[in-house]
């Protein structure tokens, strides 16, 4: 006799074993193979060039669909097809010709752009590098990550090996496989620099993105970087600190000239300049609306004037240098100009045919927001330098208004950018902010180069930052915001490098002896969370306002530096809590019963199960014979056990060879063990459930043995990890009086039992299986029971034995749905009013059956049946 499963589910265990060994990392290893992480970073924006290496038509073939989905997407929304063109004709082309370079602004959707080129790296596995020439968005790199990086991956793959080893070499006797490879892979996982990896980048992004709403448009991520290094800002003059845009406030004349028509001869003269004074000039002529006569030749002196010839005149316009340069004598006109720099204005002195002919005073306007940007500058710990081409006493004067102490006054363009570098030799970090042409060479010098957005477009180029509406807060803001993304990535890395630095050695078991192990499931919930928590905290960035004022710089209220840590100490905080219940949760009973218990978890979700799941929950395998399986049971009994009063009985598992107890007890159905009890002529029975006693290998149980005589003890227990149960039979004499042996009869096949009828139908056939089937109905009310409950884990287990007690099966009942598909016991679940139980019987003759099942109220009755097969 033995237990019976039908062959269709056999069928799907094994195919379900053999999808285990499933190919799924292998295929996942090799599109690994060239990692096109650094590529997609570089598609954000920037010249990409692309070298093809042509490997073979299909790799050709997977780039051109590609190419020409993202062609046919790219024209969709209006761009050229030539960058696609030329990858085509790269791919295909001559292979001499198959480094093309492009931008990545040439494709007009750069998403599109990325996708193509990152779908293609991928598909190509290395037929396609990139190199970046200069990433605008490259990430700055702090604390070295990016050489600690790879320093780390071989770290990490020496202590998953080292893990590994340690628990495959010193685990315990039992089961040190599964936990050698459990841990390695929860090292593998746990290490995964995901969150290193995203820190910088999405902080840098989000920052940039911010600055960019405030105005300020960042070229490059080492700027936002460099920001809030910066120790001295020095600020051009005109265009910068004032609007750029004078207006000619007087005209002092001298001698014969008069106001019109020195200003006819200067405006035309100014024509050609692109100063603000020239404009200044050539305004005014136009509102007097002057006769203006051509200019027939103009020579502009950069930081000093002009040097033109109008109607036949040589004009000069300048400031004193000018006038000095060609010894032209200003002393009538200092007066005027002294009174009109102490004013902060410029002073031009206008030369005709090399005399001095008239005083041209510039007036320009301070920006509103100049004075405050300059105070919270300071209030940042910056130095504030002045550097204007303009008189010392007008740069005096506006130092004077907008509160900077440090000045440097004429200086000639050329010079500009040697002053920085004196400034950077002096253990400066620079950022320098201009307008003009003439700033362009200090603005590259600069640490930090700013152009005004309204100024030239050499100046733009020439800078890292254009701060859009010229307003010189967005300096404070691009420190501030510089000083907060920086902050945010360093709070990034140190939150991933905490969590591998803490996490890892749990991983790899260090808290095993606490019972603690990281399972790779909840490893990698935790990998993922980590990233989503570097991520979540860039994206706070978000929230990023400019300081108020300079109070707000110098104390910035509680909240807001709370909030700077507040985050991700949360995160932590809920994290670890998360952690800790859900590593409880794995050490209560529903989890310990492993399998059942996942499947329970699964099914009250509602989740559609895996068809090679449900069948290994409800599959019975044979169990395997004690002696076959190498263990071997021992049973003590008390000296001295008196009928009909419990007896402790101690039961001994070790290995049948060493001797050595068995510690890697598993349940089955629920229980430690099932120790089946019955006379030697089946008129008494027990299923009784042995607990482990703490020492190795043992379980103790009560029993009672009703009378003297032979008993017979079946038990059944399970390894870890194993299928099949392993079933031990053993005899056990009790002394006292034993009743006169009765023999076996065919049992009615009806009874009732604790007020259920329970009848049993189905005909016992040896030598095949037999379809048997109980079913319930109350006796009081003849109503059909259809609310059985679960009992240890199974709608309804039946103990089969033969005649003479050789024999012997524990078989469950089996239920299934309308479609054919097993109902699992889980807790909540109902059943009856029938229950179906396959069995085999191998020779004919009499068979006791016990069949127990656990009622509405929780009562577990045993129905006992004596039936013959034929
Ligand atoms: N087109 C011009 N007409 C008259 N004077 C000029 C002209 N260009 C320059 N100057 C004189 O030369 C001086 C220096 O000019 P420069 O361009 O070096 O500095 P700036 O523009 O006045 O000041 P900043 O350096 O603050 O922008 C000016 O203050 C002005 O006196
Ligand atoms: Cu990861």
């Amino acid at each position: 006799m033995s237990v019976s499963f039908r062959p269709r589910r056999q069928a799907s265990v094994r195919s379900a074993g053999a999808a285990d060994r499933g190919p799924s990392f292998r295929s996942a290893g090799a599109a690994d193979r060239r990692p096109s992480f650094r590529s997609v970073r570089a598609l954000q924006a920037g010249p990409v060039s692309i070298r093809i290496q042509p490997r073979g038509l299909a790799v050709g073939a997977v780039l051109a669909v590609l190419l020409v989905a993202a062609m046919a997407l790219h024209l969709a929304h209006g761009g050229t097809v030539l960058p696609y063109g030329q990858v085509l004709a790269a791919l295909f082309g001559d292979e001499s010709d198959s480094k093309i370079h492009l931008a990545v602004t040439e494709f007009r959707a750069p998403r599109m752009a990325a996708a193509v080129v990152a779908g293609a790296c991928l598909a190509a596995a290395g037929a396609l590098t990139q190199t970046v020439a200069r990433n605008p968005l490259a990430s700055p790199d702090i604390l070295g990550v990016t050489a600690g990086a790879s320093l780390g991956a071989v770290a990490v793959l020496v202590i998953a090996a080292a893990t590994f080893a340690g628990w495959a070499l010193f685990g315990q006797e039992t089961g040190r496989l599964t936990l050698a490879i459990g841990t390695a892979i929860a090292v593998l996982i746990i290490a995964c620099p995901c969150a290193l990896g995203l820190a910088t980048p999405t902080a840098v992004l989000v920052g940039t993105g911010k600055a960019a709403e405030l105005g300020i448009l960042i070229g490059n991520g080492e700027a936002l970087e460099q920001a809030r290094r910066l120790t001295a800002v020095v600020l051009d003059k005109t265009g910068t600190i004032t609007t750029g845009k004078p207006g000619l406030s007087a005209v002092t004349p001298l001698g014969s000239w008069d106001a019109d028509r020195i200003l006819a001869l200067a405006a035309p003269a100014e024509t050609g300049s692109e100063h603000p004074v020239g404009e200044a000039i050539a305004a005014a002529a136009r509102e007097r609306a002057l006769d203006l006569p051509v200019v027939q030749r103009f020579e502009a002196l950069p930081g000093h004037g002009i040097d033109a010839t109008v109607d036949g005149r040589r004009m000069l316009i300048g400031n004193q240098a000018l006038m000095d340069a060609h010894g032209v004598d200003t002393s009538r006109l200092a007066a005027a100009a002294r009174e009109a720099a102490g004013a902060g204005q410029t002073p031009l002195f206008t030369a005709v045919d090399l005399q001095a002919a008239a005083l041209l005073t510039v007036a320009d306007t301070i920006r509103p927001e100049s004075a405050e940007a300059i105070a919270q500058l300071k209030a940042l710990g910056a130095e504030v330098w002045m550097l204007t081409g303009d008189n010392a006493a007008t740069a005096a004067s506006v130092a004077r208004a907008v509160g900077i102490e440090h000045v440097m006054a004429e200086v000639l363009p050329a010079d500009k950018a040697e002053r920085i570098r004196a400034l950077q030799q002096d253990g400066h970090v620079v950022a320098m902010a201009g307008d003009g042409i003439n700033d362009a060479p200090a603005l590259a010098q600069a640490d930090l180069g700013i152009a005004i957005g309204t100024g030239t477009d050499v100046a733009i180029a020439a800078s890292d930052i254009t701060l859009v509406g010229g307003d010189l807060r967005g300096i404070v803001s691009a420190i501030a915001l510089s000083r907060r993304t920086v902050a945010t990535i360093k709070q990034g890395l140190f939150w991933a490098f905490a969590y591998n630095i803490l996490l890892i050695p749990v991983a790899a078991g260090a808290l095993y002896f606490a019972g603690v192990l990281l399972d790779p499931i909840l490893a990698s919930a935790a990998m993922a969370m980590s990233s989503v928590s570097v991520v979540s905290n860039a994206l706070r960035l978000r929230r990023f306002r400019r300081p108020a004022g300079v109070e707000e710089i110098l104390r910035p209220p509680l909240r807001t530096r709370m909030s700077h840590y507040a985050y991700l100490a949360g995160v932590a905080a809920v994290s670890l809590a998360v952690g800790t219940a859900l590593t409880l949760l794995s050490h209560t009973d529903a989890a310990q019963r492993g399998m059942n218990g996942v499947l329970a978890w699964t099914q009250s979700t509602g989740m559609p199960m895996r068809p090679a799941m449900s069948t290994m929950m409800t599959t019975d395998v044979p169990p395997t014979p004690a002696d076959d399986a190498g263990v071997s049971v021992r049973i003590d009994v008390p000296a001295h056990v008196r009928p009909g009063e419990p007896a402790r009985l101690l039961i001994s598992l070790a290995d049948a060879e060493t001797g050595a107890p068995l510690e890697d007890l598993g349940r089955s159905h629920e229980v430690w063990m099932h120790l089946i009890i019955t006379r030697a002529d089946l008129g008494t029975f027990a299923h009784l459930h042995p607990e482990p006693t703490g020492r190795p290998g043992q379980l103790a149980v009560d029993a009672v043995f009703p009378t003297g005589g032979t008993y017979l003890v079946n038990t059944e227990f399970r390894r870890q990890g194993d299928m099949a149960d392993i079933h031990h039979a053993q005899q056990l004499a009790i002394g006292g009086p034993v009743p006169a042996a009765a023999g076996l009869v065919p049992t009615p096949r009806e009874q009732v039992v604790d007020g259920v009828r329970i009848r049993l139908d189905g005909e016992a056939a040896a030598g095949r299986t037999s379809e048997l089937a109980f079913s319930f109905t109350d006796a009081a009310t003849g109503r059909p029971l259809d609310n059985l409950q679960p009992y240890l884990a199974a709608a309804g287990h039946v103990v089969i034995m033969g005649d003479g007690g050789t024999d012997f099966a524990h078989e469950h009942a089996d239920v299934e749905d309308a479609s054919g598909n097993p109902v699992f016991a889980l807790p909540g679940q109902r059943f009856g009013p029938e229950l179906d139980v396959h069995a085999h019987f191998d020779e004919p003759g009499l068979y006791r059956l016990w069949g127990q099942f656990c009622l509405a109220d929780g009562r577990i009755i045993t129905a006992p049946f004596t039936v013959r097969a034929s």
